[in-house]
């Protein structure tokens, strides 16, 4: 059995976010799944996501923490209502606050591992810590404050 990552979930009409839009041709299409209580996720930066030579950029690092920061948001509150990931109505969280500490430089030609944690959850919103490791060492930590998307915002 295939587990399909919590982005190929999202329905048709919000696949199209740069970091994790399963349409977005051009974006990164981070993939997140749960690893026991914690989320996970894998991507190795390409050259075009270069700060200096031989070192990630950090407005990519941020990036992929925002959407695998959405994406579990979205996972843990389907888990808190005991619902499967694909059921509608759809659980939407967008980024309402994030913030990132770079802790070391971030090597390039290496596939980065995001581990997330769910700090808090309420109905509303969801507080996710993430970590991003290279070859097994923390080279950034972000706090993602996820809250329900304003119908406002929901594609017509
Ligand atoms: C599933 C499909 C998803 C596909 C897309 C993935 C998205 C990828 C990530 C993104 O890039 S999303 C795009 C960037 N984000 C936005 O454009 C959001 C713009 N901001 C808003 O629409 C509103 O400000 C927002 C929905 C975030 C908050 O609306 P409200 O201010 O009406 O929220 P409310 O007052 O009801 O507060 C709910 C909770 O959130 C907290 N909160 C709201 N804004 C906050 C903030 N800025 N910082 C920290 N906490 C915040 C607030 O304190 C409160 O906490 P408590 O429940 O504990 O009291």
């Amino acid at each position: 059995m295939t587990t399909l990552a919590f982005q190929d979930l999202y329905p048709d009409e919000l696949g199209h976010c740069y970091g994790c839009g399963k349409n977005n041709d051009h974006g990164l299409q981070i993939k997140s799944f749960w690893e026991g209580k914690e989320t996970v996720a894998h991507f190795e930066p390409r050259p075009e996501h270069t700060a200096l030579p031989g070192y990630v950029y950090g407005g990519l690092i941020a990036s992929l923490i925002d959407c695998h920061g959405t994406g579990s948001a979205a996972a843990a509150a389907y888990k808190a209502n005991g619902r499967d990931m694909g059921s509608e109505p759809a659980l939407r969280f967008v980024t309402a606050n994030l913030n990132v500490d770079f802790l070391a430089p971030t090597p390039m030609g290496e596939t980065l591992e995001l581990r997330g944690k769910i700090k808090e959850i309420k109905e509303k919103k969801v507080i996710v810590e993430i970590t991003v490791f290279a070859k097994g060492k923390a080279c950034a930590k972000g706090s993602i404050v996820c809250v329900k998307m304003p119908a406002s915002m929901m594609p017509s």
